[in-house]
This record gives C-alpha cells, sequence and structure tokens, in this order.
C-alpha cells in the first residue's frame, strides 16, 4: 500500500474538478483526451480548448441529440462538432434544454461519425456520475493539437474508470444509534457510506426484526422536494411517511433513504426537469429532453445494505416493478409486494399517470 491516490480516488476526484470546471485528462492506450463539463465550464477554459487546434466535440446523449436534431452516429451518443468561434452561450443553448421552446432552432448541427467515441462516453458519464448536465467538451490531445501544460489536472485511466463505474459500490456501515420517532419508538438510524468517498445512504430499522423471516421493507429513494418540504407534485412525502408507520404498527421493518435524488439525476438536474415539465413535458419526456434515461438509479446498492443488515428476503412497499426484478437479481427475494398508494393529488395525477403508463408502475 503505497500513499499515492487508488483509481477509485483518482475518479472521484475528477468528479470534483468537473463540478468545478475544471477539464481532466482522459488515457486509453494511445487514445488520449482532454474533457470538461459543457454546464460548468468558463469562457476563458473554452477559449483554452479550442486554442489547441484540435476536433472539439460536444458530446451528448441521443436523447438530447434527438430533441437537438443531431445526428447520433455512435448509437448512445452524438459527437457535435464545435463550429470555430462558437462561444460559452451556443454551448451551453445545447447542453440544457430551458431555453429549446424559445429558441428551436440550433443547427445546422454537424455530428462526427470518424474516430472512436469511447472517451466521449467517458466523459458524459462522469458528467452524470458528478449530477451535471450530460453533456461534454472532448478534444483530442494527440497530434496535431498544440502542445498543452497539463500539470495539475487529474488523469484518468479510461478502462480503469469505466470498470470502476460499472461495478457496484461497496459500503460499510459507519454506526447506527437510537432514534425515536413518531412512528416508532424502537428505531435505530444505520448510516452506510460507499468506499468511494460518494454520498452517505441510510438504513431506518424499526423494532428488530427477525433475519430469519421476510422483513417488511422499503426502497426509498431521496426526494428533497417531497420528503422535506412537502410538494404535491409527487407521492414520495405520503409514501415515506405511510411506509414507516406501517412498519410502526406491524412493530418491524426497514425503510432504506437512498441519496438518489431525482431518479438519480441530482436535485438540480430534477428542477431542471421540474421547469420543462412546467413547458408542458411529462416526467419521462424531460429526463429525455435533458438527455438521460428515465431512471438513472442504481438499486444495487439497496440489496448490498439489505444484505449487510443480515437479511435475504423481504416484503417490499413498492408499486414499481423494476424495484422488484432488482431486488430478485441482486439475491434478494421478493416473497410479497405491499402496494404503497398514498398521496394522490390534483398536482400529481398526470405524474403517477405517466409513471404507470410509461414506466409500468402498478397503479
Ligand atoms: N427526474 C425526476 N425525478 C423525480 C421526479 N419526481 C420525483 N422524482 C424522484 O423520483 C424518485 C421516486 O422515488 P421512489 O418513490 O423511491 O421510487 P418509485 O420508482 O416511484 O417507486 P415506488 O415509490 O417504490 O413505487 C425520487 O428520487 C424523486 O426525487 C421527476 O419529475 N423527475
Ligand atoms: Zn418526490
Amino acid at each position: 500500500m503505497t500513499i499515492a491516490p487508488t483509481q477509485i480516488e483518482i475518479l472521484n476526484r475528477a468528479k470534483a474538478d468537473l463540478r468545478m470546471g475544471l477539464p481532466v485528462v482522459l488515457r486509453d492506450g494511445t487514445d488520449a483526451a482532454l474533457a470538461a463539463s459543457a454546464e460548468t465550464i468558463n469562457v476563458q477554459r473554452l477559449a483554452a480548448l479550442q486554442g489547441m487546434g484540435g476536433a472539439l466535440d460536444l458530446a451528448i446523449t441521443n436523447h438530447r441529440a434527438a430533441t437537438l436534431k443531431a445526428r447520433a452516429y455512435d448509437g448512445d451518443l452524438a459527437r457535435v462538432a464545435v463550429p470555430t468561434g462558437s462561444g460559452l452561450r451556443w454551448v451551453q443553448a445545447l447542453a440544457d434544454p430551458e431555453d429549446d421552446l424559445r429558441t428551436p432552432m440550433k443547427g445546422p448541427l454537424e455530428s462526427r461519425r470518424t474516430g472512436p467515441a469511447h472517451l466521449h462516453r467517458l466523459a458524459i458519464r462522469l458528467c452524470k456520475e458528478a449530477r451535471l448536465l450530460p453533456a461534454a467538451l472532448v478534444v483530442p490531445l494527440t497530434a496535431p493539437v498544440a502542445p498543452l501544460n497539463l500539470s495539475g489536472l487529474t488523469e484518468i485511466d479510461a478502462a480503469c474508470a469505466k470498470a470502476l463505474i460499472e461495478a457496484p459500490t461497496a459500503l460499510s456501515e459507519i454506526v447506527s444509534a437510537r432514534v425515536p420517532i413518531t412512528a416508532a419508538e424502537a428505531t435505530r438510524l444505520h448510516i452506510f457510506r460507499p468506499e468511494d468517498g460518494a454520498e452517505e445512504h441510510y438504513a431506518i430499522e424499526i423494532g428488530k426484526p427477525d433475519r430469519s423471516k421476510p422483513v417488511l421493507a422499503r426502497l426509498h429513494s431521496a426526494c428533497f422536494t417531497g420528503d422535506l418540504m412537502g410538494s404535491l407534485k409527487c407521492d414520495c412525502g405520503p409514501q415515506l411517511n405511510a411506509a414507516l408507520a406501517q412498519m410502526g404498527e406491524e412493530g418491524a421493518g426497514v425503510l432504506l433513504y437512498l441519496n438518489q435524488e431525482g431518479r438519480g439525476i441530482g436535485l438540480a438536474n430534477k428542477m431542471r426537469a421540474y421547469s420543462l415539465q412546467d413547458q408542458g413535458f411529462d416526467t419521462v419526456d424531460a429526463n429525455h429532453r435533458l438527455g438521460f434515461e428515465d431512471d438513472e438509479r442504481d438499486f444495487r446498492l439497496g440489496s448490498d445494505i439489505l444484505r449487510k443488515m443480515g437479511f435475504s428476503s423481504v416484503r417490499l412497499l413498492t408499486n414499481n416493478p423494476a424495484k422488484i426484478a432488482m431486488m430478485e437479481k441482486c439475491g434478494i427475494m421478493v416473497t410479497e409486494r405491499v402496494p404503497l398508494k398514498v398521496g394522490l393529488n390534483a398536482h400529481n395525477a398526470r405524474y403517477l399517470a405517466t409513471k404507470a403508463a410509461k414506466s409500468g408502475h402498478m397503479l
């Protein structure tokens, strides 16, 4: 063991760099590129990337490309050539759909069809991991680009990074303590910390559930607006309270509070999605216009925490069949689905209907 950072630590540094607007170096064998977030880059750094003389691309997902009517020759992504002289506003208008309806004609956009796209794909993935808009500026570092002083920039080995991002995150329990709550006085809160330095996740254990029997369980994804503000746009707050109340009544249960805000896109992007919903798009289309999949969550976290707590089978409080499928795939047996139908109101009726129609949620 040396004191030098591990690949996973370097990867996390890269996410922080992207959030600050700093470019990172991506290397894969002889291929190398400089990548930066389209959302956070500033005028000076954009000018520096343009001054390198290489083929500067804006990498966007196929979903964002479809909205912009840009060709996605790489399947899941498009490499849109950044025309000489384009400024920060051009880049931001392509990355962020906020003004799409006001200024619909952004083109003509020219997508690159030759050359490799794997570093562009990784750059988009890193932006998503950093909870930024999934749009990255990418410029090759191979000749004929002007030599650049890269000292101090975080350098990532692409193959390593890809494997690390795809692997389930290892979590360990840091601490647990008694927290009496309205739903049940006998409640403990457990804190689980991922080894990659990312956000912690919580388990609320009610009573002392028998580990040899299926436990009444809920995998609840963080919803700041619903859980804390009492937002009427979704059903999260009432679901959270109803689940805890049912566990309290039965005297046992476990609610995992997973920090996957906005189905894994982060609160800032969820607010962008809400702004699009105010323009008339539904919850799924809003995610797509931003460049995301409908659901970017990783439910492997949930099965890992349950296993670490000694549970192997659950009675799952959910209306989402994807959660059941994922639990079973990850080796947690779902002996029963317990429906959780609360919180319907005039503001969230369309949202819930969309989830039923497009994401297979059970009404
Ligand atoms: N991107 C996005 N996320 C949203 C929106 N509305 C709510 N969310 C998020 O959706 C997630 C809902 O989480 P859950 O209630 O655990 O999951 P679910 O898929 O609805 O499944 P069940 O509630 O178990 O039936 C939370 O992370 C919310 O922050 C939206 O319009 N867009
Ligand atoms: Zn919510």
